[in-house]
């Protein structure tokens, strides 16, 4: 699903490697947490994955591809098997929750009739049926959360890659959302989460990888968050 071999980056203007030599395999169906502290290199790791940035040395595979022979515009293809979940849930202010969902289906050409019957699908799937012509403005952060992984998964993707998903809620809500990325992940979808959540990672004893200044530090099955901030 995802394979770094020798992976470097460094971005333009810096000497210090945001990642120094990290080699690591996700397998399909697995999910993983990536920890570390505030600039070990998490975001770069999945900025990479998702080709939103380049490595400077080795070779990022993700869904068998080595990305830095997919041409710049065949990214669009290949992120459209990939789903998204950021900390700022990062929803159209102005289109309704139902809106939202169809929105990622419109854009990869989705006839209406399938769109008519998966939208309300997968806001049953997170909890979210009843409220699908809510603007996220009248949502709260858990809820908004939830469209957001509703918009991740709607289209089924292989890998769901998820930045802090957690970050801007409470602790309560944090564990409902994780029971549904654990839930979206008993369906086959690979998860690789970043996050700062000790509680959620202790919990869920899942795999654990820890980046330290870019490095590859610590990768343990069914791990714990294992540092202090
Ligand atoms: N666009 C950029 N240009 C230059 N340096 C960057 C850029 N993005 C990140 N960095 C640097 O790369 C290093 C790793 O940053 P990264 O954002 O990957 O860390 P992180 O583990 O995700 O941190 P956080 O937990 O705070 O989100 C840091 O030293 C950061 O300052």
């Amino acid at each position: 699903m995802i394979r770094f071999d020798s992976v470097s980056k460094v971005y333009p203007k810096q000497t210090r490697p945001a990642l120094r030599d990290v080699s690591l395999e996700v397998e399909k169906g697995e999910f993983v947490f990536l920890v570390g502290s505030s600039g070990s290199g998490k975001s770069t790791f999945l900025r990479l994955v998702l080709r939103e940035e380049r490595c400077s040395q080795g070779q990022v595979h993700v869904l068998g591809k080595d990305l830095a022979r997919i041409s710049n515009w065949k990214v669009p293809q290949m992120r459209r098997q990939l789903g998204t979940v950021f900390q700022d849930f990062r929803l159209l202010p102005n289109k309704t929750v139902a809106e939202n969902v169809a929105f990622a289906q419109e854009v990869i050409g989705k006839s209406k009739g399938e769109i008519r019957k998966s939208v309300p699908q997968v806001l049953d799937l997170v909890g979210l049926g009843g409220k699908e012509d809510r603007r996220p403005g009248e949502l709260s952060g858990g809820e908004q959360q939830r469209v957001a992984i509703a918009r991740a998964f709607v289209n089924r993707p292989k890998l769901l890659i998820a930045d802090e998903p957690t970050g801007n809620l409470d602790p309560q809500t944090s564990v409902g959302i994780m029971k549904l990325l654990d839930r979206i992940n008993r369906t086959g979808t690979t998860v690789v989460m970043a996050t700062h959540d000790q509680n959620i990672v202790d919990q869920m004893r899942k795999r654990v990888i820890e980046l330290e200044g870019g490095r590859l530090v610590r990768d343990q099955a069914r791990g714990v968050y294992g540092y202090q901030h």
